[in-house]
């Protein structure tokens, strides 16, 4: 039988090694990378932690005799370095958490396991460099004015910090297509500029990603084409959604929400759609389709993990003012 001060011990040094790990990361996204998303999803983690680990072990503490303490580390070169030493960190305690605690309260060790299990998924999320966010922005050229106007849309969400924008245009030649997806590359290189249907200007361009549907190469063809570029598919059904799986696309596109006047044509699929693809799979979902500030809860409500928004942005009275409130609002999602 293990001596429980022996147990406390091992629980009390992995408790705080998981929370200073959790605490490096949560400070590097949000510093270093910008990322509020996945900074405070690890604060959330950090302070599950903390609550489930809520009892006093202070006592069985014993530095002085603890063998690892002058342990160190050598000097990271790379800053990514940070991160991935600290996932490790966190990903070692959780285990170690989970075996001593059972030892104590079963319960505890449970929930420590959910919480190692859950962030497999964020690790593999932070460790890619496909990182989705929650606002996808269309970029139609048929929704701004004119090309002018469009530069001054994605300006504004430039200097909103949104990233990813999609470049549609569907009356243009591949040639124009190609021209002007070099151009906001040039005046946007921060941007992660995912090309509408045509996976050739997306490979010329050597664009963020490729958004395909039905009328355009299969899913799989394009993932073999576009190599580890991010791939998003539009899911109109369940064999559409089993052919995205297939495929391992990054996203799905999911739609129409809300009847669109950018699609008119398009199956109006509404939120219970929704309800049931995010029932089927824990791919990144993008909700589309006369989505826009005033109904975007109810979307993220219904399990999308992202919005992707054409005429809410390009059609909005103020568009500085309608961005800021769909940041807010996939903001909110996660508290
Ligand atoms: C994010 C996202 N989801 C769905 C679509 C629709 O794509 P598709 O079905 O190919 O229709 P078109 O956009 O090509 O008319 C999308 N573009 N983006
Ligand atoms: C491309 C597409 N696919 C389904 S709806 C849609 C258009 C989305 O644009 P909007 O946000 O203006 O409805
Ligand atoms: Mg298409």
């Amino acid at each position: 039988m293990l001596s429980k001060t022996y147990i406390n011990r091992v629980i009390d040094a992995n408790r705080n090694r998981c929370i200073e790990g959790l605490r490096v990361v949560e400070d590097y996204l949000r510093f270093i990378k910008n990322d509020l998303t996945n900074s405070s999803t690890i604060r959330n983690i950090r302070h599950e932690i903390s609550r489930i680990l809520d009892f006093d072990m202070i006592g069985e503490r014993d530095v002085k005799s603890d063998i690892g303490k002058n342990n160190f580390h050598s000097p990271y070169t790379e800053m990514d370095q940070v991160l991935r030493a600290n996932l490790s960190r966190i990903k070692e305690s959780l285990r170690v958490l989970e075996e001593f605690t059972r030892y104590i309260d079963t319960s505890i060790s449970d929930q420590i396991m959910n919480i190692r299990f859950g962030f497999y998924e964020i690790e593999k999320r932070l460790l890619s460099n496909k990182d989705l966010e929650k606002i996808y922005i269309l970029a139609d050229i048929d929704l701004a004015k004119n090309e002018s106007d469009l530069f001054e849309g994605l300006k504004i969400l430039s200097d909103n910090n949104v990233r990813l924008v999609q470049l549609r245009a569907k009356k243009f030649s591949t040639k124009k297509f190609y021209e002007l997806g070099e151009k906001i590359i040039e005046f946007f290189p921060h941007f992660k500029l995912i090309i509408n249907d045509k996976v050739e200007v997306a490979l010329a361009l050597e664009s963020y990603g490729v958004h395909v549907g039905e009328d355009e190469l299969p899913f799989n063809v394009t993932r073999k084409l576009m190599g580890n570029k991010v791939v998003g598919a539009t899911v109109h059904n369940v064999e559409d959604l089993r052919l995205s799986q297939v495929a391992k696309v990054d996203y799905i596109g999911v739609g129409a929400i809300y009847p669109s006047t950018t699609k008119p044509d398009c199956q109006l699929n509404g939120v219970e759609f929704l309800k049931k693809i995010r029932a089927l799979t824990t791919t990144f979902i993008y909700a589309i389709g006369g989505i826009n500030s005033k109904n975007a809860r109810k979307v993220f409500d219904a399990g999308a993990d992202g919005i992707c928004v054409g005429s809410g942005f390009w059609y909005a009275k103020d568009r500085v003012e309608e961005i800021k409130r769909l940041i807010h609002i996939s903001n909110e999602e996660e508290n």
